[in-house]
């Protein structure tokens, strides 16, 4: 489908969206410009400071993922509290202070007034996994406007919630408000970002379409990256220095992923295949995240063209070896790693460092997901809680943490988020390692 957004009608909705939600700064450090990449991006209309803020985004429409997993909380607030389905049998679940809300009331409305013969209280799974696109149908017709100018793929596999609302849930919904919800989901399939609530230590998964933040083209060595506050803002900021007119980019894939799990993520998710600096460089700015070890020599075997099938070589002895060869080692390190359980550190840890260093290059893609995971095992589940682990899994656990923030530097990640969460990590290490030093050398005797 030919895109007819045109770029100053898209800045105009996207500037007025700003303005009506308080977010709009004079001054800003964005524009959204034509990309070179295709449609159109955000650019820094000045010189952007590595820390600094880009924007505050709100969601246009924000609520649960199209997902087989019953979501247990609040539908307004996403709260676990006290939690029942709605007095009139609308199928949402609410919480006691938002039972009477206005926000409620207009969806309970519009969900009863789209008759249907079944019981929704029954059918209330199915109904909370369409009321993203539900929700599109009660805004505002400037907030419509804007979905309409955001970016869309069409294709059969978006617009199953639409199915689910006409023949599951058995809807009589006007044919132009499915349409429009079609193409409403097609729209968040394209841009929707992953936004988690974290309640009582239980997380949910939601999906949050914002508008500024959908504009960001992606890159597998982003400028600048976002979180989320307390209100469900998205905040984005650069992570390295951005000079004026250059575009900013987010990334919608792991940066611990390589390329091959990458591109397949972004192909299969978003639809396009990355030609970043990263993914075009095999041996991913010297890294070597996707190689394997070569038999003969040790060496690093990398792929001849990392965006395509291909034979691979070795950059030491020259070997070449054939695709197949490669994905039979990869499939047999994914069976290993399907033997763990999600806590099973002192496996993991004997695997990493016993058959996997033979395969694999320090900072292959597995090696840095096993130790990412070992970093969240360590302090954080029951049986290694921060006091009850000993100093050397301490040591370890900062170690792990030291390599990735090396791995980070390598790829040019700037301060990203990563970053920030692994110092974080690492301060909490030394901080329990010196609070026990300290306590060590109170015991010893005074001379
Ligand atoms: C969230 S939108 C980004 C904004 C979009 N460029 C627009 O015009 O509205 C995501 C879509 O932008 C395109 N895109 C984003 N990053 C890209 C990249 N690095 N290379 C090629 N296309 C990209 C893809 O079509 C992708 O599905």
């Amino acid at each position: 489908m030919t895109d007819k957004r045109t770029v100053d009608h898209l800045a105009t909705v996207i500037e007025q969206y700003m303005i009506r939600n308080h977010l709009f700064v004079e001054n800003c450090p964005w524009q959204i410009r034509s990309s070179p990449l295709g449609g159109f991006g955000v650019f820094a209309k000045r010189n952007i400071e590595a820390g600094d803020l880009i924007f505050r985004d709100l969601p246009v429409i924000l609520g649960p993922r199209c997902l087989n997993v019953p979501l247990e909380c609040c539908l307004q607030c996403f709260s676990k509290s006290d939690v029942k389905i709605c007095e009139k049998k609308c199928g949402l679940l609410l919480c006691p202070s938002c039972d009477n809300e206005g926000k409620h009331q207009g969806e309970c409305s519009l969900i009863l007034s789209l008759k249907t013969d079944l019981d929704l209280v029954e059918k209330s799974t199915a109904m909370i996994k369409c009321l993203a696109p539900l929700r599109s149908l009660l805004l505002s017709e400037e907030d419509k406007e804007v979905v309409k100018n955001l970016k869309n793929h069409w294709g059969n596999q978006h617009g199953h919630e639409i199915d689910i609302l006409t023949d599951e849930l058995h809807f009589k919904i006007p044919k132009d408000d499915q349409n429009f919800m079609r193409f409403v989901c097609s729209v968040l399939d394209a841009n929707a970002f992953e936004v988690i609530v974290v309640n009582k230590q239980a997380q949910t998964s939601l999906r949050g379409l914002y508008p500024l933040g959908s504009l960001a083209n992606h890159s597998c060595f982003p400028n600048a990256f976002h979180v989320f506050d307390d209100e469900r803002r998205m905040v984005t900021r650069a992570s390295v220095f951005i000079e004026k007119d250059s575009e900013i980019f987010d990334s919608y894939s792991r940066v611990i992923w390589g390329t091959a799990t990458r591109s397949m993520h972004l192909k299969k998710t978003k639809h396009f295949v990355c030609k970043c600096k990263r993914c075009l460089d095999p041996t991913e700015f010297g890294t070597y995240m996707s190689s394997i070890l070569c038999k003969n020599c040790r060496g690093n075997l990398i792929p001849t063209n990392p965006l395509k099938s291909c034979a691979w070589k070795c950059e030491d002895c020259n070997e070449i070896v054939p695709l197949k060869d490669v994905a039979r080692v990869f499939s047999l390190i994914g069976s290993v790693l399907k033997c763990f359980d999600d806590g099973d550190f002192e496996l993991m840890d004997s695997f990493l460092k016993g058959k996997l260093a033979t395969l694999v290059p320090k900072f292959s893609q597995v090696v840095v997901e096993i130790k990412y995971k070992i970093i969240w095992i360590l302090g954080y589940q029951e049986k290694y809680s921060w006091k009850d682990m000993s100093t050397e899994l301490l040591e370890l656990k900062r170690e792990y943490c030291e390599d990735l923030l090396k791995l980070l530097k390598k790829l040019n990640m700037g301060q990203c988020k990563m970053r920030g969460l692994l110092l974080y990590e690492v301060f909490q290490c030394l901080e329990e390692i010196l609070q026990r030093k300290n306590n060590n050398d109170e015991k010893l005797p005074i001379y």
